[in-house]
């Protein structure tokens, strides 16, 4: 049976996991259908979850289809989630981005998808909601062109409109579907509607296709199918279909053109056979801690003691489990291709590659995200710091994006993330899984540095003569600005002043040193470091003399700069009726809000970060409840 890993990806609120819910439904992986409102779906099995109604953690589920195992992964939508979602990209070979039928393309299926573009994760769209009022599929067409920049081809349209929504016409099988009680009818689409609009999917796929270019006129299904698959994959377009994933209409043509669509033409790649697996995700569980992992290449066996190149120890895999939420079961072994879950590694975290000790590999790891907000946490009783401490350790690492360090003036635990309700999520985590009392202090961004003016020529001599061997580096640093990057290193040294292994030993000196900048201890980006010159001193040399030249050189190098601290913002767009809008431009403006774009119901607007704590229940005030916003992250700028 072939393995497909597939997830689905949207921004909050757009169904996602009401769809994961009927598909399991649909495949007969569940029995009943579970509700997002009533706390019963299988995917959000968190208390946290099923509480606040949202997806914190992504959740793997897996099921059959049409003779093929597929893994799903149900990712959150919300953006301070946004870790968990790139993790579960880089292991997807496919995956449905779902977009609400009424609010079309949102700030964070915007992130999403250039997420996607980024891993090259081929896609397909699927527009929810069509049953709520004021749902418009061409609009959510118009709105994937303009705001994805990819030509959307719907290979569905709609039978009915709104509450009077019934069905699909399917333009490639050229069939009408049509959903009443839960039983799906079909029957041939011979509408002048459906004619008309098959032609236009074949023209449009003529244009980009050759295969559907020489049959034009008479486009054959198989051909038509074929090249869309094609396309899915080489980029440029995306295939879309339409439903309601409430009223379950729309799910079984999903789950066909995802098999169709998402699974890669041609032959595979190569395989040597030798075991290579990625870790993408660390979980507590009440079986222990589970290590999710992709298999790239070879085969995990229980009992198998493995390699991590990475930390350069080895693992040993108590037991395979594949996932169904959070239901597990156990299996002897597991293939390439497939998605599983190990219990009995110790330090694996995400990132780790797997593979043997005769054949180590390292596969590209995951992006991860750099915190933006941090809030003091402090256990109320002396007893329990150093539980704490080792409570937030273990939350960190199962989520790369939250950083946990001690202040080292106030000497107080700082748990850093992606935004105030990630932070709040993870508090709650540590409240309710130890049973800690803590406190938790305001929110504070964290500011970045940046260099405004840099300096040439700045020459540091690192010289240490305490008796047994001495340490002796030369650098002779240029430090510029790189306005479109986080940090760059070269090395413009000729002649062999500065042998190879040296120069890669001042690089991650210089690496060490972005950790604090000089103005404010900040995290220091978007800089360009060369070294143009050195020396080195036969017997006194060595990687770790040039290792602290690279670090004290550019600390002191810095201190030469002109700088400049950054703040994060935020791009948030505020949707309210007209006559709350006024009020909520002003509001935006006094937080430093610079308006981006309006319309008469929503604005767009980058405001600090550090002026939207709290916003939610402001905006809400302020609007009589009736505005809402979302936001995403937009970058640094010069903080005022
Ligand atoms: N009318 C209508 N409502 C829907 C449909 N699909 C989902 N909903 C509702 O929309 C809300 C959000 O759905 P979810 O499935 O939680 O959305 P999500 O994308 O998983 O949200 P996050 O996981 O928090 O990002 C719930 O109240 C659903 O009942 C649909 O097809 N039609």
């Amino acid at each position: 049976m072939r393995v497909r890993n597939l997830g689905i990806l949207a921004h909050v609120d757009a169904g996602k996991t009401t769809l994961t819910e009927r598909i399991l439904y649909a495949t007969g992986a569940t029995h009943k259908r579970g509700e997002v409102h009533d706390g019963t779906t299988v995917t959000d099995f968190d208390p946290q979850e099923r509480d606040r109604g949202i997806t914190i953690s992504a959740a793997a589920v897996t099921f059959e289809w049409d003779g093929d195992w597929i893994n799903l992964i149900d990712t959150p939508g919300h953006v301070d989630f946004s870790d968990e979602v790139e993790r579960s990209l880089r292991v997807l070979d496919g995956a449905v981005v779902v977009f609400d039928g009424v609010a079309g393309v949102e700030p964070q299926s915007e992130s999403v998808w250039q997420a996607a573009d980024r891993y090259g994760v081929p896609r397909i769209a699927f527009v929810n909601k069509l049953d709520r009022a004021g749902a418009d599929l061409d609009a959510v067409l118009t709105s994937i062109r303009d705001r994805l920049g990819v030509t959307p081809l719907a290979v569905q349209l709609p039978i009915g409109r709104e509450d009077g929504f019934e069905g699909v016409i399917d333009l490639v099988a050229m069939r009408e579907l049509t959903w009443a009680d839960g039983v799906l009818r079909t029957r041939p689409a011979r509408s002048a509607q459906a004619l008309t609009a098959r032609t236009a999917l074949e023209e449009a796929v003529a244009e980009r296709h050759e295969g559907a270019l020489r049959e034009l006129g008479n486009v054959s299904d198989g051909t038509l199918r074929l090249a869309l698959q094609e396309l899915t994959h080489s980029g440029g377009i995306v295939v879309v279909l339409c439903g309601s994933a409430y009223r379950n209409k729309g799910i079984e043509p999903l789950l066909d053109a995802a098999v169709d669509y998402l699974s890669r033409p041609g032959p595979g790649g190569d395989a040597s056979g030798d075991l290579a697996a990625l870790v993408f995700k660390v979980q507590a569980s009440r079986l222990g801690r589970l290590t999710y992992v992709r298999i790239y290449d070879g085969t995990v066996r229980k009992g198998d003691v493995v390699w991590d190149a990475r930390g350069g120890r080895t693992e040993r895999i108590a037991r395979i489990l594949r996932i169904q939420a959070d239901r597990y079961t156990a299996v002897e072994q597991a293939e390439a291709g497939d998605i599983v879950a190990l219990t009995g590694m110790k330090a694996a975290t995400a990132g780790t590659t797997l593979c043997t000790r005769e054949h180590p590999v390292l596969l590209e790891e995951p992006r991860t995200a750099e915190p933006l907000v941090s809030v003091a946490v402090e256990a109320r009783s002396n007893t329990d710091v150093q539980r704490l401490s080792t409570v937030l350790a273990y939350l960190a690492e199962q989520d790369p994006s939250l950083v946990v360090r001690t202040d080292p003036e106030t000497g107080q635990i700082l748990l850093s993330g992606l935004g105030e309700l990630h932070l709040e999520v993870a508090v709650e985590k540590v409240r309710t899984d130890s049973g800690l009392a803590v406190t938790v202090g305001r929110p504070q961004v964290s500011y970045r540095e940046t260099i405004v003016r840099g300096v040439t020529g700045f020459v540091h001599r690192h010289v240490k003569q305490d008796g047994g061997a001495g340490q002796f580096a030369h650098v002779v640093l240029d430090v510029a600005p790189l306005p479109e990057g986080d940090f760059e290193f070269e090395s413009a040294v000729t002649g062999g002043r500065v042998p190879r292994e040296y120069v890669r030993a001042v690089e991650a000196g210089c690496r060490e040193a972005l950790g604090a900048g000089p103005v404010g201890g900040h995290r220091v980006t978007g800089l360009r470091v060369t070294l143009t010159d050195g020396a080195t001193h036969s017997k006194d040399s060595s990687e770790m003399a040039f290792r602290a030249a690279g670090r004290f050189g550019l600390r002191a190098a810095l201190q030469a700069c002109e700088m400049v601290v950054l703040e994060p913002v935020a791009e948030v767009t505020v949707s309210a009726p007209e006559d709350a809008l006024g009020a909520v431009l002003g509001d935006l403006a006094a937080r430093h809000g610079q308006i981006i774009n309006s319309s008469a119901r929503t604005v767009t607007a980058l405001v600090p970060l550090a002026e939207l704590f709290g916003y939610a229940t402001q905006l809400r005030s302020r609007t009589s409840g009736r505005g809402t916003f979302t936001s995403r992250a937009a970058g640094h700028r010069a903080a005022a």
